[in-house]
């Protein structure tokens, strides 16, 4: 089966244009690709910690998540905003399937290395590939939010980008990244622009600079990591633009697509 890992970002969710779910559902009933969606929703969470009055940091880009935090992240990303990404395919005639990454240990988490900094906060270890290929096979579209578990059954908050990237990799799927942004944008000669090609080590040299921060880190760490295990494609594409996910199945040059050659030109 040919999959297609279709990132969605907190950051764009409240305003993806309909045409989103209809390209999803209809790339689905071509019957030529599968997608998968994988979802974040990092602002529907801090906005909630805000109302109960606990506040939230990050450390590049990650969410210090303390078990009061956890348990935040886990209503939101695997409560509201997977059964809405569901409701809106449906209401296009797609068939959503909506799924937590500890359900069917679809995600195996292992702590962080920066456990001591960042608390509750995991990577992917292993994914369950043999579910999501059952619910495909079924006919579904997967939706999946990004929380893992342990051999122990303890949960952890998985940076969406991240959750992502290894379930691209572990069925060796193009990835793409939708987000509030055109791209990775820089300023050159004053002049704001996005790149529409980036290798390894401009990005490496973006972050070290800071034009690259916050979101955009575990954004495009993760872009490199599926890049170097066995994922063909990879850009972050602007989600607010009608048709931009039917410009990146179709190849064209929409967003930045990220490569890991160093000779690659970037514009
Ligand atoms: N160089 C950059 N170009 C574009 N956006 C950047 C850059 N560096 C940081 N960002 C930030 O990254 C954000 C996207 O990441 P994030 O907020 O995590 O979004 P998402 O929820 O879509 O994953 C942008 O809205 C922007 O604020
Ligand atoms: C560890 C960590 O930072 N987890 C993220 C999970 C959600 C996410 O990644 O959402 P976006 O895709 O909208 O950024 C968080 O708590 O915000």
């Amino acid at each position: 089966m040919n999959y297609v890992v279709i990132k969605c970002g907190g950051s764009v969710f409240e305003d993806l244009p309909t045409s989103f779910y209809k390209n999803i559902a209809d790339l689905h009933q071509s019957g030529e690709w599968q997608p998968i969606i994988v979802h974040g929703g990092g602002p529907l969470i801090s906005s909630l910690l805000t109302q109960m009055g606990v506040q939230t940091t990050f450390i590049n880009g990650l969410r210090v998540t303390t078990n009061e935090v956890l348990d935040v992240v886990e209503m939101a990303l695997s409560g509201s905003m997977n059964k809405q990404i569901v409701r809106n395919l449906m209401k296009e005639n797609g068939k959503a399937y909506g799924i937590s990454g500890v359900d069917g240990t679809l995600l195996k988490a292992t702590p962080t290395d920066k456990a001591d900094q960042l608390g509750f906060v995991g990577e992917v270890s292993e994914v369950n590939t043999s579910l999501i290929e059952q619910i495909s096979s079924q006919g579904y579209i997967p939706v999946i939010s990004p929380i893992g578990i342990d051999d122990e059954g303890q949960r952890y908050n998985i940076n969406a980008d991240m959750a992502a990237s290894s379930i691209a990799q572990a069925l060796g799927a193009k990835l793409c990244f939708i987000s509030d942004i055109p791209g990775i944008c820089v300023e050159e000669d004053g002049q704001k622009q996005t790149l529409h090609q980036v290798g390894k080590e401009k990005i490496e040299q973006l972050i070290s600079s800071k034009v690259i921060y916050g979101g955009m880190i575990p954004k495009v760490q993760s872009a490199l990591k599926a890049l170097a295990h066995r994922v063909p494609e990879v850009s972050i594409v602007n989600g607010l633009e009608a048709n931009s996910l039917v410009d990146f199945m179709d190849g064209k040059n929409v967003g930045t697509r990220i490569s890991l050659d160093k000779e690659m030109p970037y514009v």
